[in-house]
């Protein structure tokens, strides 16, 4: 792959090697970033995939976009601490990979686009892993799993599971703790219409209290996660809605 060491910023989209960012959502404290990416380079057996030498994304709601293999994963697994890489990633510009990095991860949650779990383990299991380790409301994540109908399944080993309850289950563990910043990785595929929407009401209602998303997705992300901002811009347009 040939890769861009340039990034362009272009009004609200930031073109990134072979992928870039449309920001959806802006908040009165957009001038804050909620993360910043420096010199940050990963390669898979010597191969380059990603090579950012600086990044600020700003706290809000964003859509990274690119073709199959560009490297989106690969930037979210590095945002989320997840694989190697070389480079700093700041949180909110305090908090780093190199200095922080217990705390980074844990202010930042991610759900993969094809979510593995333990066979063995139950969605009960996990949850309760995750809320032991993250912490959070526990009454809140309960009410979503009841709203993903997750319940109904929640006692079973996730070896049972279908591929769209395993994607509730790991958008409802991407809820979990207190977030910072929460990654979705292809979230929109598998799900059933019902929990599409039940997602865009969870991504309004976090990022009202200030937190940030990151998503990528090759589906049209529905307007109404971003009509509580009234303004969408991407790239040059700039679209207002009311
Ligand atoms: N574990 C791995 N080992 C080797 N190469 C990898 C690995 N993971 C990803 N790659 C390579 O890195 C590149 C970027 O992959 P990545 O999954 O980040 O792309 P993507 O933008 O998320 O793609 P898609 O839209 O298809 O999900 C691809 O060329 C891929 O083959």
């Amino acid at each position: 792959m040939t890769l861009s060491t340039k990034i362009a910023l272009k009004k609200n989209c930031v073109y990134i090697s072979e992928f870039f960012i449309f920001t959806f959502l802006k908040h009165d404290h957009m001038s804050e970033s909620v993360i910043t990416l420096k010199n940050v380079r990963k390669a898979y057996q010597g191969n380059p995939v990603l090579e950012i030498p600086f990044l600020e994304v700003p706290v809000g709601i964003h859509w990274l976009k690119g073709q199959n293999g560009a490297g989106k994963t690969t930037c979210m697994k590095v945002i989320a601490g997840l694989i190697p890489f070389s480079g700093e990633i700041l949180l909110r510009e305090d908090i780093s990979n190199k200095y922080n990095p217990v705390a980074l991860r844990k202010a930042i949650n991610y759900a993969e686009a094809e979510p593995l779990f333990p066979a063995y383990l139950t969605g009960n299991d996990l949850l309760a892993l995750y809320m032991n380790t993250k912490g959070g409301d526990k009454d809140w994540i309960n009410e979503v799993a009841t709203q993903l109908g997750i319940h109904a399944y929640i006692n079973f080993p996730v070896s049972s599971y279908s591929s769209g309850m395993l994607k509730k289950l790991s958008l409802l563990l991407a809820f979990t703790g207190t977030p910072q910043l929460i990654l979705l990785d292809e979230p929109l595929i598998t799900i059933d219409t019902a929990a599409v929407e039940t997602l865009y009401g969870l991504i309004r209602e976090k990022s009202e209290q200030g937190v940030s998303f990151i998503i990528t997705s090759h589906q049209p992300i529905d307007e109404s996660v971003i009509r509580l901002s009234g303004v969408l811009n991407v790239a040059d347009k700039t679209i207002t809605r009311n």
